[in-house]
């Protein structure tokens, strides 16, 4: 039976339609998928939904914002494992994004995320029997996605907004104050949009992870949430679409964001359980580069802001002074890469000349002992 239900439109009708948005920028040269739908708005998506539930196939979600890497592959490999089918949307949420945060310069690599997508499902194709395939890509317009009023970024901005607190203040809230506001409501609606079966999160963004979990179990949504471990590259750093703006000289700073937290999971399985003793570890290692690299000249050094490193909870994300062996603890980190202050002639600077800041994060799961 073809793919292409009826209602659906077939990807070279969509594309051009997507010239508006953030999804995809460069549609024209984009090779068509053969092998999924790319969907633009939601009664199509749900016509292909209601036709897998009919035929009893399970449907699992990956929620991105594009610029693919391996970590989201992870994700989708995973829910392949799980389902019959594996929704993934592209979407780069406004909402999520503070009014000078840094929305405009987000990666956008429709053409290559596409290629990346559809090399994915050959891969699944090959693999062993009972794996699911990618069949919809979701990549909705902002009207689509705030069909009532303009998306705002602003804190007293109106809109539907979910709102998952006190989860949503702390760590990465703290710095970054609608950011879970955005990702709540932006989930709420892909998750009503699409009623998966199971949605699937990277451990990389740790909180996230919690506080869907948390709006998954407030309102009764009938979901399972997965988590998928951090995918790193060979030296540790974590994946992350962020990660092209920093050029070889912040790359190998920003790896202290890595080595820090792995001194503090050493310090928690060498027996330590204190905050001291665990984040003491993590600090000594951070600061130390951070006084090594302000010593250095501003065509050689590479500054950074150490916004938080924290033991928390893994549940309501309060800090704790002593981990609860039984419990386990998250110990998580953010790191902001200062745009380089004088570069050099040659020199590998990453996308946007190393003068776009780079906000890092990072968190270990510190398992319960006994
Ligand atoms: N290294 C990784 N390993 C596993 N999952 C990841 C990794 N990086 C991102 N993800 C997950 O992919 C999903 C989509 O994330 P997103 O599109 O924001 O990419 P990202 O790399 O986290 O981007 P950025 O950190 O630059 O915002 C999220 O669930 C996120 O946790
Ligand atoms: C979950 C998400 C796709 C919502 O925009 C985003 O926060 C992300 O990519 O982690
Ligand atoms: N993966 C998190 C998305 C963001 O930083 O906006």
């Amino acid at each position: 039976m073809s793919r292409l239900m009826r209602g659906a439109r077939p990807f070279s009708t969509v594309a051009s339609a997507l010239l508006t948005d953030a999804a995809a920028t460069a549609t024209r040269s984009v090779r068509q998928p053969s092998t999924f739908q790319v969907f633009r708005d939601v009664p199509e998506l749900r016509q292909l939904r209601r036709q897998l539930l009919r035929n009893d196939r399970t449907m699992g979600f990956v929620p991105t914002m594009g610029a693919l890497h391996e970590g989201h592959l992870a994700l989708i490999r995973e829910a392949a494992q799980e389902n019959t089918d594996v929704f993934v949307s592209i979407y780069v949420n406004p909402t999520q994004f503070g009014v000078n945060e840094d929305l405009s310069s987000y990666p956008r690599t429709w053409d290559s995320d596409v290629a990346k997508l559809e090399k994915l499902n050959e891969e699944l194709s090959r693999s062993t029997a009972g794996t699911g395939r990618i069949t919809a890509i979701f990549a909705p317009t902002s009207k689509v996605m705030y069909p009532s009023l303009p998306p705002s970024s602003e804190i007293d901005g109106h809109g539907s907004f979910v709102t998952i607190t006190p989860l949503a203040k702390k760590l990465e809230g703290v710095s970054r104050p609608v950011f879970f506001r955005g990702v709540a409501t932006v989930c709420m609606k892909l998750f009503n949009a699409t009623t998966p079966d199971r949605v699937y999160f990277g451990q990389k963004d740790v909180q996230q992870t919690v506080i869907i979990k948390r709006m998954v179990k407030d309102f009764l949504m009938d979901t399972e949430v997965r988590v998928v471990p951090t995918a790193r590259e060979k030296d540790g750093l974590a994946l992350s679409s962020r990660n092209v703006y920093l050029g070889s000289r912040r790359r190998t700073v920003g790896l202290t964001i890595y080595k820090a937290l792995s001194a503090a999971v050493d310090a928690y399985q060498a027996g330590k359980t204190s905050r001291e003793g665990i984040l003491g570890a993590a600090r000594v290692i951070a600061e130390r580069v951070l006084s090594e690299q302000r010593a250095l000249a501003p065509s050689e050094r590479a500054l950074f802001e150490i916004d938080y490193i924290s033991l928390a909870d893994p549940e309501s994300l309060e800090e704790i002074d002593v981990v609860d062996t039984q419990k386990g603890a998250v110990l998580s980190t953010a790191f902001k890469m200062a745009p380089l202050e004088q570069t050099n002639p040659g020199e590998d600077c990453g996308l946007g000349d190393g003068k776009v800041p780079v906000r890092l994060i990072d968190n270990f799961i510190l398992q319960p002992r006994e």
